[in-house]
């Protein structure tokens, strides 16, 4: 996306109104500082004692007045430059909240296949790192905004005091520009550089809080912080070069100014007689604004940079907003009768067929085990059976109603999904039932958790009060498993599905929650995906599923 294009999906973000009091409030500072400097020449010939080489009718002022306006004019500017940082703080947010939350709705409401396709740590890249570099675009936006005004204000005032000396400054600046180019390509080299080390730094500290326990478990702490260190060392070397090479360009570009601003005085006051209040305010605005060039084109450098992170961002939403899940109608099925399949076939990417020829029927209220080797397809077609996604061929049907023609949302608030690796929110355990059965009471709580075999909960501190954000890493497997349950059980679903959900537990518990579902049966259908163990041995029919294919015992 071109930086232009960036600058559009801002405004667009941000709101025209706030853009707009950022170009606003940045021109007004600009003007009362274009206006100081003009300021000058008719105070430092009053301060001389000299003609008013102006003609201006402040050149007639008394100095006080010239003082005073002076006064003036920086308390306006640094009150102006408050309302200023504000609004760009408020186009900040603006934006990259508008975004975020945009982003966030677009993976959340996007169809099961687009979002499980995504890369591991992509949407985490999009909701987190992007977004955050969308942040210091529009922190580099606010900054081009203000200097292309101030560079522009000084512009003018140089017009004002002396054309004929504002152009040649304008050709020296371009000059010194030039000249210092090759340091300030280097100092964007290594900007870039910089970028993709401290992505390389994120992805090392990211994978060792998810692989902790194999980095501890192979005796790696040390291979892994090394390993750490040294994307630490790369940082660093690059961060060292960029600051000294940026500082340099910066310094050179100062250095160079001086030398031709003291040359330009030299040359206004002896070649030209131009009067000495005039070429001195001259030469403070050129030593003014020449960084600010520089400045300038670093700036628009980051922006480009940092606009590529808003264009990836954007372009990720739009393809997750592509990919939104089709609600279908509103009519919400109730599994009473049966559950069927026909001729369903899934494939998670082209060419590889995960499930082919599906024909199955589940009568409402019946356990079934599915079974099968690794990669059969057992989850693909119990997300199927939740309504997660639909088959690429063939139906699923609730009481002869397919899930393409209902409302999938609904269907899937009648699911209840346990998976063998337990998701518990980083919240108490009563937020976690009430984040799916927000009307629920303590009473159905405490039926759950007894359903479920977790009567533990009770002796966690605070109870069913107690923040599994803290004491979640402290749950084992099985206890973890057990509250999940509890809330699938809530729900009082139409349809259980449990993926390898009671791996974890020791056989008493296995058998506490086998006794539970026992309970369920006739009123609610179950598909339990197990190879062994109570939940299979207690099925009313078992299903196996070879190479995505159906064998029934
Ligand atoms: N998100 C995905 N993208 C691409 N391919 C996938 C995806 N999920 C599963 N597959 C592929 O689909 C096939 C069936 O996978 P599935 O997870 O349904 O098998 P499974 O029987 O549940 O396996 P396991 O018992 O190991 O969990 C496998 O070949 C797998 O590699």
């Amino acid at each position: 996306m071109a930086s232009r294009q960036a600058l559009r999906e801002v405004i667009a973000a941000g709101g025209r109104r706030r853009f707009a009091a950022v170009v606003a409030l940045s021109l007004l500072a600009a003007i009362t500082e274009g206006a100081g400097f003009v300021l000058l020449v008719p105070l430092l010939a009053a301060l001389g004692g000299a003609e008013m080489p102006l003609g201006l009718a402040l050149s007639r002022w008394p100095i006080e007045g010239l003082l005073g306006v002076f006064v003036i004019l920086v308390a306006i500017r640094a009150g102006v430059e408050v309302l200023r940082r504000l609004a760009v703080q408020d186009l900040r947010i603006a934006v990259v909240d508008g975004l975020r939350l945009r982003a966030v709705d677009a993976v959340l409401g996007a169809g099961w296949r687009w979002s499980s396709g995504l890369a591991e740590g992509e949407a985490e890249a999009l909701l987190i790192t992007d977004i955050e570099r969308c942040s210091y675009a529009v922190e580099l936006c606010g900054t081009l905004v203000r200097l292309a005004a101030s560079l522009g204000a000084l512009s003018i005032a140089a017009l004002v005091i002396s054309p004929l000396a504002a152009l040649a400054g304008f050709g020296l600046g371009a000059l010194a520009l030039v000249l210092l180019s090759p340091m300030r390509r280097r100092a964007r080299k290594l900007g870039e550089l910089l970028s993709a080390r401290y992505d390389e730094l994120h992805a090392r500290l990211g994978e060792s809080l998810r692989a902790l326990r194999v980095i501890k478990s192979f005796g790696r702490e040390k291979a892994q912080s090394r390993r750490i260190a040294g994307a630490l060392g790369d940082l660093r070397a690059v961060e060292r070069g960029y600051v000294l090479s940026s500082s340099l360009a910066h310094a050179m570009l100062q250095l160079f100014g001086a030398v031709l601003a003291a040359l330009g005085v030299w040359v206004a006051l002896e070649v030209f007689a131009m009067p000495l209040a005039v070429v001195l305010a001259l030469a403070a605005l050129f030593v003014r604004a020449l960084p600010q060039v520089g400045e300038l084109q670093a700036s628009a450098q980051g922006w480009a940079h940092a606009a590529s992170a808003l264009d990836r961002a954007l372009s990720m939403t739009e393809r997750g907003l592509q990919h939104a899940e089709a609600l279908g109608a509103e009519q919400v099925p109730k599994l009473q009768r049966v559950l069927a399949m026909h001729g369903v076939g899934y494939a998670h990417r082209e060419g590889h067929s995960a499930l082919e020829h599906i024909d199955l029927e589940i009568a409402a209220g019946t356990m079934v085990a599915l079974c099968g080797p690794s990669g059969a397809g057992k989850s693909t077609l119990a997300d199927l059976c939740a309504g997660l996604t639909g088959p690429d061929a063939g139906a699923i049907t609730v009481d002869g109603v397919a899930l393409t023609e209902v409302n999938r949302i609904a269907w899937r608030k009648r699911v209840a999904y346990v998976q063998q690796e337990p998701v518990l929110f980083s919240a108490s355990v009563r937020d976690n039932f009430l984040f799916v059965e927000p009307e629920a009471d303590e009473a159905q709580m405490m039926q759950a958790l007894g359903a479920a075999h977790a009567g533990f909960v009770h002796s966690l501190p605070g109870g069913l009060d107690c923040d599994l954000g803290n004491a979640g890493r402290a749950l084992s497997g099985g206890e973890k498993q057990r509250i999940a349950l509890a809330r699938a059980l809530m729900r009082k679903p139409d349809l259980i599905i449990l993926d390898e959900a009671t791996s974890a537990l020791d056989a008493g518990s296995e058998e506490a929650i086998a006794a539970a579902l026992r309970e369920l049966a006739g009123k609610t259908t179950v598909i339990a995906i197990a190879h062994r163990g109570k939940l299979r041995e207690m099925a009313d029919w078992i299903v196996t599923l070879e190479n995505g294919r159906l064998s029934i015992g």
